[in-house]
């Protein structure tokens, strides 16, 4: 007897398995509800089993998809969500270690001490750091292209130090060029030379451990597109999967097993990457817990699997990004490991510990708020606010902060389980190009990842501005100090500004400024660094000096001219600000009254059909001999009134909604034209 007929047999369906010889196995189990008919299973309660019988084959073979009761699922459930409507992140359900041991910290700088013994240096042992974060930065080697163009390599890597140094050239006020040489500091600072396998050593190899111990832990890789960040994580799942395996044979871990899956959150859509992108729906359930809904898991007991699933995810991402004429740099992609324990018999499971992988969108794409189509203004800003949440959540995580604000986002809303408690553990790889041209780039990838592990700074170090002595923003507070600038963009959450010496320089010698013009022009170029640094993720616009277009950009910028009327200049600067704050709230309420405008239509099709069936029981009580005429009056009425009452609320909705789209249009090209008049000036 086949399992398939084994399984029919149990479930009281012999009569079924003439419909069902033959079938493969893994057919059987992905049977869904609206193919039951095709095999002669038409009967309401015949279905019921059939179903009740696949899911829990489902269990028991591996494809479990949640920890909850299966036989408490309603059936209704299943047909709306057209699969699982599990709750696939259930850690409330703790289950104790897996395996002895405390949970292995991270170690400090593993390759910078290979890098110091390499060097003949004394090596200060394997320091253990308790911190939940780790920040890790990769440089991507020159490529040929770049070579060829004659782009430069400007980025150094001190592995020895953990120290990442990015010379920037700029122009002086006389427009002869100067280098700034910005300095950064993280827990570790990787090479080009590094392989895949030593970056996986520093980032992903710890975690494996959490994940034993009822853990949480996510990697992700953060980076403007073309940094390396889809280089770095590809192979990390494939190395994690092989550990995690190895403990698997373990006798004591017989029970318990590694499913994989993987989606996509695009714009504010949620797209199955494994399972032919099906749409997926983020919901919270009863106890305000997100869920990622109909997610599909596979059981994975061989690496060679997960290097096929990283495949087929890879694959579906780029298909759907050709489909919506965008490319994979829009999307921000999550692989997730959990592992489950087979309870009651292998009938349920549990989960016990999970680790995402994540390929964050290109961090220049949440700066296409100004972009000319507004599909890419709003997926922009959606990636913006996204990138801003997951700091802040990190930030919160390593702070042991009651809040934890995962609601910002999707991105953060379905990884919230990943953010809270005490065996939650992050390592941010931040991924940079290495030549002059991504400097821009590079430089906001590595203040970002400044301000994620900024919170980490030993108190004792910090300078009274909050900053540590060594790094940049300590740099910048001190030179602010000593040129008697303003204090920081409180907007900034942080005393980020990239002023060097270089900058003192060529501010205390502006050749042909007065004192009064000298200090606008200092103020002028402090407020568009803390710009810049207030809204990253978002590269600052191309206004900086030695940009094309940029305010000092060269005589056909006419620089003279741009600092021959500063108040002009200031004034149209403001003014533009203000609008750009005004846009992105604007922005902001229409991204989250699309959610509620699609809510509602869909509410409103759900009351159509309910209004369609009494319509029908109606019309067949009208055609009864003897019906009451004045009733089915009385109730057409009212079922008029209802129907008007919904399309009123929603045409009166979307009204309101084309007039914010109308508003945004506008004020983004007023936006747009602001900044191209403040360019020309
Ligand atoms: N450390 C590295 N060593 C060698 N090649 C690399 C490295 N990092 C990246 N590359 C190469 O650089 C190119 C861009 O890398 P990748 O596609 O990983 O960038 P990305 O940041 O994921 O871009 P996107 O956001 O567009 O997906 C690829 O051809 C990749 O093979």
């Amino acid at each position: 007897m086949s399992r398939v007929d084994s399984w029919l047999v149990t479930a009281g369906l012999s009569k079924y398995r003439t419909a069902f010889a033959g079938m493969h196995e893994q057919f059987f189990l992905e049977l869904m509800m609206q193919d039951f008919g095709k095999y002669g299973v038409v009967d309401q309660g015949d279905k019921h089993r059939l179903y009740k019988a696949i899911k829990q084959a489902r269990a028991v073979v591996g494809l479990c998809e949640d920890a909850q009761d299966s036989s408490s699922f309603s059936y209704s459930n299943y047909d709306l969500q057209g699969g699982s409507g599990s709750d696939l992140l259930d850690l409330d359900a703790h289950d104790g270690d897996l395996i002895e041991g405390p949970i292995q910290p991270f170690q400090v700088s593993p390759v910078g001490e290979a890098a110091r013994a390499a060097a003949g240096q004394q090596q200060g042992g394997q320091q253990l750091s308790d911190s939940k974060i780790r920040v890790v930065v990769r440089k991507r080697p020159i490529n040929k292209k770049e070579v060829e163009r004659g782009d430069e390599d400007v980025v150094e890597m001190d592995m020895r130090n953990s120290c990442v140094l990015v010379n920037e050239t700029k122009l002086k006020v006389d427009l002869t060029k100067y280098a700034e040489r910005h300095q950064f500091h993280f827990d570790e600072a990787l090479d080009e030379y590094v392989t895949n396998d030593q970056v996986y050593r520093v980032t992903v190899e710890p975690l494996v451990h959490t994940l034993f111990h009822n853990g949480k832990a996510t990697c992700f890789a953060y980076g403007q597109t073309g940094s390396g960040k889809t280089h770095t994580m590809s192979p990390l799942p494939i190395r994690a999967a092989a550990d995690i395996l190895q403990y698997l044979v373990r006798p004591e871990l017989r029970d318990v097993s590694l499913f994989v899956s993987c989606f996509e959150i695009y714009g504010n859509k949620c797209f199955d990457l494994l399972n032919m992108r099906k749409k997926l729906n983020i919901l919270e359930d009863g106890k305000k817990k997100v869920c990622v809904v109909g997610l599909k898991e596979h059981t994975v007991n061989d690496v060679e699997v997960v290097k096929q699933l990283i495949e087929e995810a890879n694959h579906r991402r780029s298909v759907g990004s050709t489909a919506a004429n965008a490319d994979s740099s829009r999307s921000h992609s999550i692989m997730q490991f959990a592992l489950k324990r087979f309870i009651a018999g292998g009938a349920h499971c549990r989960l016990v510990g999970k680790l995402s992988f994540i390929d964050l969108a290109g961090s220049e794409r949440g700066a296409d708020t100004f972009d000319n189509n507004r599909q890419t203004r709003l997926e922009g800003a959606e990636i913006n606010k996204s990138l801003l949440a997951l700091k802040e959540c990190i930030r919160a995580l390593d702070s042991d902060a009651r809040h934890v604000p995962f609601r910002g986002s999707k991105l953060t809303a379905v990884l919230r389980d990943s953010f809270v408690g005490e065996t939650a553990r992050t390592v941010m790889i931040a991924n940079i190009s290495p030549t002059a041209t991504c400097v821009e780039h590079t430089l906001n990838t590595l203040r970002y990842a400044d301000r994620v592990k900024e919170l980490r700074k030993d108190k004792a170090e910090r300078a009274p501005g909050g900053v540590t002595p060594g790094d940049e923003m300590y740099h910048a507070a001190a030179q602010r100090a000593a040129v008697n600038l303003p204090p920081p963009n409180p907007y900034g959450g942080g005393s980020s500004s990239d002023l060097s010496s270089h900058d003192v320089l060529a501010l205390q010698r502006p050749p042909a400024l007065q004192p009064p013009m000298q200090q606008q022009a200092q103020y002028q170029q402090f407020q568009q660094q803390q710009r810049s640094a207030a809204a990253a993720p978002l590269p600052p616009r191309s206004r900086q000096p030695g940009m094309p277009g940029g305010v000092a950009g060269g005589a056909e910028a006419g620089i003279m001219h741009e600092w021959s009327s500063p108040e002009e200049l200031y004034d149209e600067e403001a003014e533009e600000e203000e609008l750009e704050h005004e846009h992105g709230e604007l922005m902001e309420s229409i991204l989250e009254d699309e959610e509620e405008i699609i809510a509602l239509h869909r509410q409103q099709i759900e009351d159509a059909m309910e209004i369609v069936r009494r319509e029908m029981a109606m019309l067949q009580e009208v055609d009864q001999p003897g019906s009451s005429i004045d009733q089915y009056v009385d109730s057409l009425e009212a079922v008029l009134a209802q129907k008007l009452d919904g399309i009123r609320k929603l045409q009166g909705r979307l009204d309101r909604f084309k007039n914010k789209l109308r508003q945004e249009d506008l004020m983004s090209r007023t936006v747009q034209k602001k900044q191209s008049t403040i360019q020309r000036i």
